[in-house]
């Protein structure tokens, strides 16, 4: 018995061993390299405080970032090294100058779900490039102006469900609030479809979008998998949208098609005509299907995220709410209501909206792959093919250098903004670069038009369940409000 417990017991101490020694045999790259690195933890890397939902990717990547000044450091992503760039100038190389060597992303989906991996977000590059070109007839300045007339539409129905449901109800969820009007114009552009999420609490579109986006475990695992598990995401064939929902979108999609299809019917080129359009194209159904579903995840979420929070700061800031206001009052008599060329010109609601995003970026970093090896410009450092890059976007957002204070909700921090990034990306909050946000323009029409249905009719004030500083859900990949956004809604 001795004898077996002894070998027993060697063999699991060697097992041991060999394990350790095999997830820790990189640990020692950043320090090969003498570059400054944050101390390893054996399985987990750096990240064990977001597996253990400590704190949340974003601000652990920020804490890393503020424990040094050198234009770049070192982490562990499990086993694996990531360079996180915190030089303006080199993250602007990064994203534009030399985009030739990082054009893909890190982040990944199964490739066993032919819809998820086919979005342009997780698309590589050759494919990535045939499909930007044929999305980005969809956000012309042309068809943005033809969105116009829709949105202000719902703009006009947000208002009335506020004063019929919510006026003067304390604790109003306003990130929900705002997820029924994202969700209804993104179904409207898009697809053509009324989604009715104001008529009916239990809209099967808005159900989707809850459950992609809610702060799940199980969404926890696709979504931070997605990002630092790439490998096992593929052998368990694990998406980053569940593959129930992804069926019930596909179904949605494939009706309206067929139905234009049937009728030989075009809605005036939205992104269902321009997908139609791509029949043929070398692409298969799912390629186009994939895109359609994207505009949906990607699209809702976004807006009704950047209208929430902007919310919330003019909920604190009551002296930014007068003033933005007033803009907006002046601005709407001035053109007989919101314009296309009229609403671009309120210059303190883009103040305002940019320094939201600044606070609360959708993505609280950015990432991309090396594809070829690369030498940093001014520097001795060279990165491999197959190096993952961060760029902090909070850490940077947050940066005393860039933005003083920064706790402080200061729209005036982007009075003259063609001195923000002028040396370098340092606010990012779509991205940069060619592989900036698609749906910028479309997006930040949303949220100003959006904002100026409830800014011109309601006061937003604080409420009793209103925290006095957001902090932000482990459990999610987006940046979102723990315990959410309640605030309340008062007459003027
Ligand atoms: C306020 C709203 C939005 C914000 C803050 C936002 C933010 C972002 C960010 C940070 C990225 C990553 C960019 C990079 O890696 O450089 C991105 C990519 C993307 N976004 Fe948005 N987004 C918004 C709205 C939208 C909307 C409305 C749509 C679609 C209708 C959309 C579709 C996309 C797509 C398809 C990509 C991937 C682009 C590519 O890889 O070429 N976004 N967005």
């Amino acid at each position: 018995m001795f004898v077996f417990w002894s070998v027993f017991l060697g063999l699991l101490a060697i097992t041991y061993f060999l394990i350790y020694k095999y997830v820790t045999r990189n640990f020692s790259f950043w320090k090969n390299r003498k570059i400054f690195y944050i101390k390893p933890t054996p399985f987990f890397g750096n990240l064990l405080p977001v597996f253990t939902m400590k704190t949340t990717i974003g601000d652990l990547i920020m804490d890393f970032y503020k424990r040094t000044e050198d234009d770049y450091f070192g982490i562990f992503v499990l086993d694996r090294p990531v360079l996180v760039v915190r030089s303006p100038k080199l993250a602007k190389n990064i994203m534009l100058k030399d985009f030739a060597s990082f054009h893909n992303r890190v982040i990944t989906t199964s490739d066993k779900d032919p819809i998820l991996s086919n979005m342009l977000f997780f698309n590589k590059r050759s494919m990535w490039k045939v499909i930007r070109a044929k999305l980005t007839p969809v956000f012309t300045s042309g068809k943005l102006k033809a969105m116009l007339p829709v949105i202000i539409q719902e703009s006009e129905a947000l208002k009335s469900y506020i004063d019929g449901k919510l006026l003067g109800v304390p604790n109003v969820e306003t990130k929900e609030v705002c997820g029924k009007y994202s969700t209804n114009l993104i179904a409207l552009t898009a697809f053509g479809v009324d989604a009715k999420c104001f008529e009916n609490e239990n809209a099967e579109f808005r159900a989707i979008g809850k459950a992609i986006w809610e702060t799940s475990f199980s969404n926890a695992v696709r979504q931070l998998g997605s990002n630092f598990f790439p490998g096992l995401i593929n052998t368990f064939g694990i998406s980053f949208v569940s593959g129930k929902l992804i069926k019930q979108m596909k179904s949605i999609i494939n009706s309206v098609i067929n139905t234009r299809n049937q009728l030989n019917q075009n809605k005036g080129n939205d992104l269902i005509d321009i997908l139609r359009g791509m029949d043929g194209a070398n692409m298969s159904n799912d390629m186009i299907l994939a895109q359609a579903v994207q505009f949906f995840v990607a699209g809702f979420d976004t807006i009704s995220s950047t209208m929430s929070f902007t919310l919330y700061e003019l909920a604190m800031n009551q002296d930014i709410q007068d003033k933005l206001r007033l803009e907006i009052k002046e601005n709407l008599e001035a053109n007989h209501g919101v314009t296309y060329d009229g609403y671009n010109e309120i210059k303190y609601l883009d103040m305002v909206i940019s320094e939201a995003l600044r606070k609360y970026p959708v993505l609280p970093f950015l990432e991309r792959e090396c594809t070829s090896t690369y030498k940093f410009e001014g520097t001795d450092l060279v990165v491999e093919k197959g190096q993952a890059v961060y760029i902090s976007t909070f850490g940077m957002q947050y940066d005393e250098k860039y933005f003083p204070d920064p706790e402080r909700f200061d729209p005036e921090r982007f009075c003259d903004k063609n001195e923000i990034n002028k040396e370098g990306f340092y606010f990012t909050p779509f991205g940069e670069g060619p592989r900036i946000c698609i749906g910028n323009r479309y997006g930040l029409m949303a949220v100003k038009v959006g904002l100026i249905a409830i800014l011109s009719r309601f006061r937003v004030i604080r409420s009793s369940k209103t925290p006095e500083k957001i902090t932000f859900e482990p459990k999610s990949f987006l940046v979102q409000a723990s315990g959410g956004i309640p605030l309340q809604f008062a007459p003027l």
